[in-house]
């Protein structure tokens, strides 16, 4: 059996724990797939680098409004998806090569389970242990086992970004955040998108408005079929495939539709990596319903009979329900330090979490949405108070043209108190920042409009103008 200092079962947010503070330890660093994990190969990075060039098109074919016409883009996906990957295998390539040139640090490039307590064994059969194991291996498209599910022109977000070439028409299943983006993506760049979701409504986790106001947008750009779940693809002989979905037409009537398409991509949700690694034989508490490892705040991982395990720790998509990289990022910090000093252990912070969609137009969003904002004014006795400013109101959202997005803010009316905020529109994603570190660090609304100077005439008078229309008392 060999022994190392420290384990970490997962080379996405599990390389970033060594820090300096690992240079002296002996360190085992287990990854079965492409070193570097989701983040950097299949996720934020190339999704977000295909979402640019998809953004900057689209918006070149709006510009008709500003009284600017531009000529239609020419797409070259190959030199797309070649620049992108040239430049991202390359970083995983180099992260491989990097950590394997450590001389305290051992890298086994295949899966590995639990045999008991503190020991693993890795697929070619090499036992490990040692007194501290971090389990940061992340999670993994998942689809339904529909007929034609493996035929070659359907994909996920593991493999749609490889494509030989840009497809004339790609049918999305699914309505959560990659659906989203892929859909912009494809649509900016020029297929002719068709989504279809089983509810009757996209981005659930989202603040209604804000879901309601997307699904206006989406509809507007791509064809957008909500309320009908895919049952079947089969494969037409001449390249495309049709997949057969049932639901209700607009009578409310049971009904199936067809769509024909070059390419389907399955964006129908992503599990823990928790069943690969036989959580049973070290005792590791799996959430029944989630199928998440079970990890307490400062994510140490929990007995079935939740008691702490020692020396076993968690973070990022194995174990947390928001499978983000910021949060990833945040617990991979407090694990790094807490595994090296159980003593003075640190709490992971889980109170602001916000998030982006990179879609045209952008949504963000941190805190209560505004049902779950009036739920907790009931059972605080308390009442909340919430502003929609539209962009198109303040200077530069006027100069912009725009006509959908809005911010919303919603505060404690007694207080102060920020509860949550919303954003649908251009640059959302950046706007949303004060509003967090303002949550983050207890600035009240008032404060906050009125304790700064803000830009004029710039787009974040936006955030401004929500917190001046908030009532308070
Ligand atoms: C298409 C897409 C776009 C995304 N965009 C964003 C975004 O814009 N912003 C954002 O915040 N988040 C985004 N995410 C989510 C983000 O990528 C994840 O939350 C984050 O990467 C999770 O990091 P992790 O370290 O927990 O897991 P991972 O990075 O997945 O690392 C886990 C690693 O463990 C390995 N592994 C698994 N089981 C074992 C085992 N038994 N033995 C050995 N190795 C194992 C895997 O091969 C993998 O390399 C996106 C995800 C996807 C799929
Ligand atoms: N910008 C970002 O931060 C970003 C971008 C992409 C992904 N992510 C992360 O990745 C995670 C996974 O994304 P996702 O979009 O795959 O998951 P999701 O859970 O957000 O959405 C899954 C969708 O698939 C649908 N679905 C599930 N099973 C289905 C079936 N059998 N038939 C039809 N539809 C079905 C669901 O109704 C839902 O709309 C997200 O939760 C998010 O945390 C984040």
């Amino acid at each position: 059996m060999r022994r190392h200092d420290v384990i970490i079962i997962g080379s996405g947010s599990g390389n970033s724990l060594l820090t300096p503070e690992y240079d002296q330890l002996d360190v085992g660093l287990i990854d079965g797939g492409t070193f570097g994990g989701t983040c950097i190969n299949v996720g934020c990075i190339p999704t977000k680098m295909y979402v640019y060039p998809a953004e900057v098109a689209q918006s070149g074919r709006e510009l008709g409004r500003l009284g600017v016409t531009v000529g239609p883009a020419d797409v070259d996906w190959p030199a797309i998806r070649d620049r992108i990957f040239g430049r991202i295998d390359a970083i995983s390539a180099g992260g491989l090569e990097y950590r394997k040139s450590l001389s305290n640090v051992t890298v086994y490039q295949e899966y590995a389970h639990f045999t008991g307590p503190k020991t693993l064994v890795t697929a070619s059969g090499e036992e490990l242990t040692a007194p501290v194991i971090v389990v940061a291996s992340g999670s993994r498209v998942t689809v339904p086992r529909i007929p034609g599910i493996d035929l070659s022109q359907v994909h996920t977000s593991d493999t749609v970004m490889r494509l030989p070439s840009l497809p004339e028409r790609i049918v999305i299943v699914g309505g959560g955040y990659i659906a989203a983006e892929f859909a912009h993506v494809f649509h900016g760049l020029g297929s002719r998108v068709t989504q279809l979701n089983r509810s009757t409504r996209l981005l659930r986790s989202h603040d209604a408005e804000i879901a309601e106001r997307f699904r206006e947008c989406a509809s507007s750009q791509w064809d957008l079929q909500l309320g009908w779940a895919p049952e079947a693809i089969t494969d037409n002989g001449d390249g495309s495939v049709t997949v057969r979905s049932s639901g209700r037409d607009e009578n409310g009537q049971e009904s199936t539709r067809e769509d024909v398409a070059d390419i389907v991509l399955m964006a129908t949700g992503r599990r823990p990596n928790t069943d690969l690694l036989n959580p049973s034989a070290a005792d590791l508490a799996v959430d029944p319903g989630s199928g998440l490892l079970r990890v307490d705040e400062y994510q140490r991982v929990l007995a079935t009979d939740g008691s702490v395990l020692e020396g076993v720790w968690a973070l990022g998509d194995v174990s947390s329900p928001s499978q983000l990289k910021h949060v990833a990022n945040h617990e991979a910090r407090v694990v790094a330090h807490n595994a090296l000093h159980p003593d003075e252990l640190v709490a992971s912070d889980h109170r602001y979490i916000p998030s982006a969609v990179f879609t045209h137009p952008e949504i963000a969003a941190v805190g209560m949405t505004e049902e779950q904002a009036r739920e907790w004014a009931d059972r605080h006795g308390t009442r909340i108070t919430m502003k929609s400013q539209a962009f198109g109101d303040v200077a530069y959202g006027w100069a912009m043209e725009d006509r959908t997005g809005i911010c919303k803010v919603i505060a404690d009316g007694a207080t102060g108190e920020l509860l949550g905020a919303h954003l649908i529109g251009p640059h959302s994603s950046i706007l949303i920042q004060p509003l967090i570190q303002a949550m983050s660090f207890g600035l009240g609304a008032h404060e906050m409009a009125r304790g700064q100077y803000w830009i004029h005439p710039s787009l974040a008078e936006v955030v401004e103008n929500a917190l001046l229309g908030l009532e308070l008392d």
